[in-house]
């Protein structure tokens, strides 16, 4: 597998506190990949070391061919958004992204006209940005981002200021970048139904962390799904179960049964149920989603 970035036993102090304690992170080339984790995990400070926005005090980070980690080379291949998006408020939308794209050497007006129109700001680019919301600083700062049309592009939550509008065009805008431009995307998010949209990679970190690193597709291949049933009578569904042999389900308390022992399928378990006299108003079979996974791996550490 090729890779663009692979960071080895990161280590990063802040006085006494080890905030990174040996991470290894595997970023595949063209992936999405979606970093989540509890408040103070060390997340954003991660995305930091990689962008060499701050040293790191231990390991090392291979940014693309890079074993020194991110130069100045590199710098004109990636956008970036951490943490709060700073601009000259002075200045508007259009004004800053035409510093922005003098400064990193890549002029091209129809691209930022281009750019402005993809996060929606076409009619507030003539607008200071000290008169911008915290959505429009936010989607300004993707569009900063994706200026340069990067090979790699790190977002430190770039979605939590956004409506559920905003957060489905940029959303759309990730994937069309992704897909059209191959652009590698690290994103870190609370989000995880959005990281269930967006990316193809999980990275999950706890207390310093990367505690777990899987395709996503994966993830669903290792966790079972379930049929969940709603009948009327609970206990007798649960006995009716015990009968034919089937130990792997639990009875929830809101009128529901879970079975994960799927050596049968829904129409087995609905005519067991219906014959044997329960009223069956609902069965399905369920998949696990990223926040169960998510809640079982952080809890397990
Ligand atoms: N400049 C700093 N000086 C001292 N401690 C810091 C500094 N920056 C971050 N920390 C500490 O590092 C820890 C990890 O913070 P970080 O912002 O990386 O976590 P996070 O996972 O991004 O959290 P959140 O989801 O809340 O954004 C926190 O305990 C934080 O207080």
């Amino acid at each position: 597998m090729e890779y663009c970035i692979v960071g080895k036993n990161i280590e990063k102090l802040y006085g006494a506190k080890k905030v990174l304690n040996n991470v290894d992170i595997h970023v595949p080339m063209n992936s999405i990949y979606g970093l989540i984790g509890p408040n103070d995990a060390g997340k954003s400070t991660l995305l930091k070391c990689i962008m060499n926005l701050i040293h790191i005090d231990g390991g090392n980070i291979k940014v693309f061919d890079n074993t020194s980690g991110m130069g100045k080379h590199e710098l004109n291949r990636i956008g970036s958004l951490i943490e709060y998006p700073y601009f000259y408020d002075d200045l508007t939308g259009m004004e800053n992204l035409l510093i922005h794209s003098k400064y990193m050497g890549y002029y091209d007006k129809k691209r930022i006209d281009e750019v402005l129109d993809e996060v929606d700001l076409t009619k507030d680019a003539e607008k200071k940005t000290a008169n911008y919301s915290m959505g429009m600083r936010q989607r300004l700062a993707i569009a900063r981002a994706i200026l340069i049309k990067p090979e790699l592009l790190i977002l430190d939550e770039p979605i939590n200021a956004l409506d559920p509008d905003g957060i489905k065009k940029m959303r759309e805008l990730f994937k069309l970048l992704n897909e059209k431009w191959d652009t590698t995307i690290i994103i870190s998010s609370h989000i995880l139904s959005e990281m269930e949209y967006l990316a193809s990679d999980i990275g999950i970190m706890s207390n310093g962390k990367i505690i777990k690193e899987k395709p996503l597709k994966e993830i669903y291949k290792e966790n079972k799904d379930k049929i969940v049933a709603r009948v009327d009578d609970l206990s007798k569904a649960a006995i009716i179960l015990e009968e034919r042999g089937v130990q792997d389900f639990k009875v929830i308390d809101d009128g529901q049964i879970h079975i994960f022992d799927l050596t049968h399928d829904t129409s087995y378990f609905a005519e067991l149920f219906v014959q044997n006299g329960l009223k069956l108003y609902q069965i399905d079979i369920v998949k696990k989603t990223l926040e169960e996974y998510f809640f079982e791996v952080a809890g397990k550490n």
